[in-house]
């Protein structure tokens, strides 16, 4: 039984689903949990969804009580649902910057919080807190950064305090660049940048859904049974290269490299979870992504 906060990137439930969970989204627009629900019951996975603001810690706990008391457990929770918004730290206000704060620390901790003491205090379970890549700052999203290193720091220390209530862990997964629904929340001008820079990283390129989905997956189940208190990154190297003092043309393949990606899933698979619901510009991407990942073909070479 894994609740995952957050509409989550359809990859997730279908890795979940060949694990033999049962999936559980909670968010706050019902109508997009709907749809996501009705293409992994499609796939044949189980499914329930519920609205659910992060930001309300009575609100998390009522989740976690209604999942126990259907269900008659909870051993797995995602803390997925995030975001904030692009602005140089000299714009923001401290609103602006409290209320980053407040979606992404505060609600990944009632979560946390929520899950212990209705279910995994006593009976044990896993949790994966989605962050981002802070390692050296967070230039453009200073809010964002303090939060989720915040998150990092949070998880090492409940590792450390729940660990021996029946073997809690608790990982980070930090997703670099990722194509992903999530883009819809930027401008052009922001996405356009991010798109003309996705090749100045080790990997040349962008994650993948599924790439973000197989770590998570790999973390909450028992391959990874001792394993609590990490932060794993999936950024293709990118946050140990970027404080590297050369420019990123000497460091970096302008043309893109040969790291391939992963998708995930077959290409003759149902259409629906080759999609990506995103902007044109990132559309574009997924789809030379998918013809790489199919092919094999990067660039003008054969792999
Ligand atoms: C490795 C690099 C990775 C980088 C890429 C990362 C990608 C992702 O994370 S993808 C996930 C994308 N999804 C999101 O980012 C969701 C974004 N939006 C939200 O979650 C919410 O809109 C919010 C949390 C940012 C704001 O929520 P809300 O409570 O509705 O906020 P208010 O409208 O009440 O505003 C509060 C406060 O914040 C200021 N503010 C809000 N949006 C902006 C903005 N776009 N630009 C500047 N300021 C903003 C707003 O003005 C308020 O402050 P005051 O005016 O001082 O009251
Ligand atoms: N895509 C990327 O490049 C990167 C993404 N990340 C992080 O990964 C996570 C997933 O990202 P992605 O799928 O791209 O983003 P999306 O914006 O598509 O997903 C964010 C999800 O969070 C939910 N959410 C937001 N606020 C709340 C809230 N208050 N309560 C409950 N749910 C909420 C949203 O649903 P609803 O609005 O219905 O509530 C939405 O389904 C996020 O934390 C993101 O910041 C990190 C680094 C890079």
């Amino acid at each position: 039984m894994v609740l995952i906060g957050s509409h989550p990137i359809l990859g997730f439930a279908v890795y979940f689903y060949s694990l033999g969970a049962t999936v559980i989204l909670a968010a706050r627009k019902m109508d997009q949990l709907k749809s996501t629900a009705k293409e992994i019951e499609l796939l044949g996975g189980k499914c329930d969804v519920m609205q659910l603001n992060i930001r309300d810690a009575n609100q998390a706990l009522e989740a976690v009580n209604q999942i126990v008391a259907k269900h008659g457990k909870l051993n797995g929770l995602v803390n997925n649902a995030g975001g904030q918004f692009h602005s140089p730290a000299s714009k923001m206000t401290p609103n602006g910057f409290a209320t980053v704060v407040d979606l992404n620390l505060m609600g990944t901790f009632y979560l946390c919080k929520a899950a212990f003491d209705g279910y995994m205090g006593e009976h044990g379970g896993t949790i994966v807190n989605i962050v981002a890549d802070c390692r050296n700052g967070f230039p453009g999203m200073v809010h964002t950064g303090a939060a989720r290193a915040g998150i990092i720091n949070m998880t090492k220390t409940l590792a450390i305090e729940w660990g021996p209530y029946n073997g809690i862990r608790i990982n980070c997964v930090a997703p670099g660049m990722t194509i992903s629904s999530g883009m819809k929340n930027y401008p052009e001008k922001v996405l356009d940048g991010f798109i003309a820079n996705g090749w100045m990283n080790p990997s040349g390129r962008f994650g993948t859904e599924s790439e973000m989905a197989a770590s998570v997956v790999f973390l909450l189940s028992p391959a990874a049974s001792y394993i609590t208190g990490v932060n794993l990154p999936v950024d293709g190297g990118y946050s140990l290269s970027r404080s590297d003092a050369k420019g990123p043309e000497a460091m970096y393949n302008p043309k893109g490299s040969l790291m391939r990606p992963y998708i995930g899933w077959p290409s003759d698979e149902k259409a629906a979870i080759q999609e990506v619901d995103a902007p044109t510009g990132i559309v574009k991407l997924f789809e030379k992504y998918k013809a790489l990942a199919v092919n094999g073909i990067n660039r003008d070479s054969k792999l």
